[in-house]
């Protein structure tokens, strides 16, 4: 590469493990479903990469847009149960094409579709990992969606630009790149006049007076959503690009196309990850000052006792905010008991509980404190 590479760009162009995330705007049209000819150059740039000695994970949208045609729908479905309908139409085609185009090299395509609660559930978590680093070490090439039949209004990840920046985490990917119908950020929505393409995000600074728009006729997040996933990745230590798709090949291969996002922050653990950035708060608990203490400052795990009250109905396993007297959200963490079982424990010192209830209520390992804003 060229010595004038931004710091960004040469950890993306020399990284060893990326996820390549495609857009359903870059992958389908309204009208004819997959765009089988972009596809194959989309498979053809994941395979240059792969040759050139990384390890690719795909995350593919578009079964959505890929199952409109089939079904005779003719707009983007906007209720829960015919977007899942499309979807369960659309996935099998879309895993479909991308066998088959990568069935040109000899490859084989492995489909993993996965929903947010996965990220949380440590045995589907591992599961996820294990089968995704499983597939790598086979030479097959991992694409990803939503698990959009299962996913509920409240745990969808929202759009595959945040599922993208998670399954990054997961694998320990050394860059993402988000591929979709547009060639960069700009400072405002390209598509309502002049607006100027921003090649580099070093800081929060480089984002102060865009405008980022919602997106396509097919896409899901626009650009907002593409930024936070962005910022996501880059806040736990993995640089991104966001290029055009028509620019796979030059986007994977070091050319200067796109916008490139620095990383900074330090890389939590995958699961710290999800609990900080993943999950909705499925409930509330409210501490006293002391717990408050206890969990932001010394990183102690949550006693019962340090729990006045609790909000929601929640189940063990799920994730809560963690507030204080002042209702300000202190922490963010994996609960270990139901909201009813938690009732009856309130205040109780652990000593006093019985034996099946003296875990702590969030460990300090499931356990992320929220920096005041
Ligand atoms: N500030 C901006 N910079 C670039 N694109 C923008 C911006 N604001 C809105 N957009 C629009 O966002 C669209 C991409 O989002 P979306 O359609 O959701 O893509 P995808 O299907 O790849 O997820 C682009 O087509 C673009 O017109
Ligand atoms: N799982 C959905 C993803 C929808 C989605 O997020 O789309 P996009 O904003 O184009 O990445 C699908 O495959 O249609």
């Amino acid at each position: 590469m060229g010595g004038t590479e931004s710091p960004a760009r040469q950890a993306i162009s020399s990284a060893r493990r990326v996820v390549v995330k495609i857009g359903s705007s870059a992958l389908t049209s309204l009208a004819g479903g997959i765009d089988l000819q972009r596809l194959d150059l989309l498979a053809d740039a994941v395979e240059a990469r792969m040759q050139a000695g990384s390890d690719v994970v795909v995350v593919s949208s578009g079964a959505i847009g890929a199952g409109m045609a089939p079904l005779g729908l003719t707009r983007r479905p906007k209720d829960l149960a015919t977007k899942q309908a499309a979807a369960s139409v659309g996935q099998l085609a879309l895993a479909h094409a991308w066998g088959t185009s990568f069935t040109r090299y000899g490859r084989t395509v492995g489909q993993v579709l996965l929903s947010a609660d996965d990220f949380g559930r440590r045995e589907h978590h591992r599961n996820a990992q294990r089968t995704l680093d499983r597939l790598r070490s086979l030479g097959a090439v991992a694409v990803v969606n939503e698990n959009d039949t299962v996913a509920t209004e409240e745990i969808r990840f929202g759009d595959n630009d945040r599922l993208a920046a998670l399954v990054a985490h997961l694998v320990g990917a050394d860059a993402l790149f988000l591929l979709s119908d547009v060639d960069g950020l700009y400072d405002g929505d390209p598509r309502k006049g002049a607006a100027t393409m921003i090649p580099e995000v070093r800081s929060s600074a480089d984002l102060d007076g865009v405008i980022a728009g919602s997106g396509g006729a097919l896409g899901t997040g626009g650009m907002a959503s593409k930024l936070s996933a962005a910022r996501l990745a880059a806040d736990a230590g993995v640089p991104v690009l966001l290029a055009a798709a028509s620019d796979a090949a030059a986007a994977l291969g070091g050319g200067q196309v796109g916008t490139a996002f620095t990383a900074r922050g330090v890389r939590l653990s995958a699961r710290k990850f999800w609990v900080r950035h993943a999950a909705d708060a499925r409930g509330v608990l409210v501490l006293d000052a002391g717990a408050v203490r206890a969990v932001s400052r010394r990183r102690s795990s949550l006693l019962a006792a340090g729990i006045t009250s609790v909000r929601g109905r929640f189940y063990g396993g799920d994730v809560v905010a963690l507030v204080g007297p002042d209702d300000v959200v202190v922490a963010r963490g994996v609960v270990a008991y139901d909201s009813t079982e938690l009732a009856n424990m309130l205040g109780s010192s652990t000593a006093d509980l019985p034996s099946e209830l003296q875990r702590p209520v969030v460990h300090a390992d499931d356990l992320v404190a929220v920096e005041p804003a």
